[in-house]
């Protein structure tokens, strides 16, 4: 099929790239200039396994990218794949989404023959309904299920894995009013994918698929608040919480995997997401206890490693060493990570921070030049004449770290993360072990 991509970031980039490879022919529309000729060039504006790959071999030939949003003209689908951001209450932020719209409506209107129209950003339930179909008849002379027709699509994939994830998904969900031509074109895309994994596809109403998306993060999410809550427990006890998780998880009811206590939940998507739909909970009239409670236990994990910190040195005159930047290993993303706020608690304690992060350092220093830290060339160099050292991403670099700590001027090792062997030599401190 034709298709064309409005906003080609993470998932964006992703989707084009892969269906590109499945046979389609796709267009991506960016306003971003720098993007656009990255991937005509058939580089990937993103870090991301596999994707450079994929737009080496396809860029040119099935898979361009454009600012020109004329270019849907000449397609039968659109994906609308803009950001949906935080606003400062924690409220989803839709005027990128409105405002692609209407740029695509404009196209539209001047467009003879069927067209579908496919949500994939993260957005709250009611928003394609209420703003994304009147914007699009805003522009065109019909209304929306005659030419135009329109579906909600979320996107699953994780960061650093999203070519793998985005080709072999566990469930695919198509949004839609019922609109069998809608559902048929939507078919036809994934044709590919269905093949290749067989996911369960999931044909539900619009408003049902914007809130599957927000309810699988707000799931998780809490999922790791809940074993964080039962960590902190088990820390009282003295009881190791990986024991505990690694045999709850047998429970196929409970499920191995987001069972990881520690720090907690960073990430471009689970901070702003839980936000969001707690926001619209709210505004429409219910305030949702455990997507609070799910936040508050967040927001108390990296005080948690700091208190743990303070029971071992002096935080005011300590120089404390940070491992990990990102919100999660495999990425150099640093957007909601949690060593935002142990770096910035550390330095509201007046300590002095040495940090180092294999790929990430770059993106923090950019993000948050507000904060006073020095950065390392590597883990060894942090470690180096350090009083403590606070493990915050779980990058598998940092498992390997043994001989280092002895560099150390007082070798305590508060770990947030479970990455790093209780030796000798080391005052270690495990978050909720
Ligand atoms: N990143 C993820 O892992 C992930 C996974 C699933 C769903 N999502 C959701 O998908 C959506 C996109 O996320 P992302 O991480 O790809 O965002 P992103 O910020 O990486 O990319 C958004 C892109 O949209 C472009 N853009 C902004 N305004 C535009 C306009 N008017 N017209 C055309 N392009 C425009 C930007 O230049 C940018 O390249 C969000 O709703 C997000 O919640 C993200
Ligand atoms: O057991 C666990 C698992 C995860 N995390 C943390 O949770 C955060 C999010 O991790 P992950 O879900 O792997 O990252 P994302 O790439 O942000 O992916 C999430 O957000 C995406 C955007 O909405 C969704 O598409 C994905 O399904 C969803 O997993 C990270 O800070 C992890 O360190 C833990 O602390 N313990």
């Amino acid at each position: 099929m034709d298709v064309s991509i409005i906003g080609s970031g993470y998932v964006g980039t992703t989707v084009a790239a892969c269906l590109a490879d499945d046979g389609h022919d796709v267009v991506n529309v960016d306003i971003d200039e720098e993007l656009v000729a990255a991937i005509n060039d058939g580089r990937s504006p993103i870090h991301e396994p596999g994707l450079d790959e994929l737009l080496a071999e396809h860029a040119g030939g099935r898979l361009r990218a454009t600012t020109d949003y004329e270019a849907v003209r000449d397609t039968d689908v659109t994906f609308v794949a803009v950001g949906t951001p935080s606003r400062d209450d924690g409220s989803i932020d839709t005027s990128v989404v409105e405002a692609a719209t209407r740029s695509l409506g404009e196209q539209l209107a001047a467009k003879a023959g069927d067209h579908l129209v496919v949500v994939k950003s993260t957005v709250v339930p009611g928003t394609t309904d209420e703003l994304v179909i009147p914007t699009l008849e805003a522009e065109l002379d019909e209304p929306v299920g005659e030419s135009v027709h329109v579906a909600v699509n979320p996107e699953f994939l994780q960061m650093g894995s999203a070519v793998e994830n985005f080709r072999t998904p566990q469930k695919i969900v198509f949004g839609t009013t019922g609109d069998r031509w809608a559902l048929d074109r939507l078919h036809e895309l994934y044709a590919g994918v269905v093949e290749h994994a067989d996911p369960a596809v999931v044909e539900t109403g619009l408003r049902e698929g914007e809130m599957i998306k927000y309810a699988n993060n707000a799931f998780l999410a809490s999922k790791v608040s809940l074993i964080n809550d039962i960590g902190n427990v088990c820390k009282e006890f003295d009881v190791d919480a990986y024991e505990v998780a690694d045999a709850i998880g047998l429970d196929d009811r409970i499920g191995e995997r987001f069972l990881r206590s520690g720090l907690g939940w960073g990430g471009s998507c689970f901070p702003k997401d839980v936000a969001a739909i707690i926001a619209a909970a709210e505004h429409a009239g219910y305030e949702p206890p455990m997507l609070n409670a799910a936040v508050e236990v967040n927001d108390l994990q990296p005080q948690r490693l700091l208190d743990l910190l303070a029971e071992h040195v002096d935080l005011a005159t300590a120089r404390v060493a940070v491992l990990g930047l990102s919100f999660k290993p495999g990425t150099d993303d640093v957007r909601g990570s949690r060593a935002v706020p142990v770096v910035e608690g550390l330095r509201e304690r007046g300590a002095t921070v040495v940090a180092y992060d294999p790929v990430a350092t770059e993106k923090f220093r950019a993000k948050h030049p507000e904060i006073d830290v020095e950065f390392a060339g590597s883990a060894a160099a942090a470690l180096e004449g350090a009083d403590a050292c606070a493990v915050v991403t779980d990058w598998d670099e940092f498992a390997a770290l043994d001989s280092e700590f002895d560099a150390m001027a007082s070798p305590v090792v508060v770990d947030g993360r479970h990455v790093i062997e209780r030796r000798e030599g080391i005052r270690y401190e495990g978050l909720t072990w």
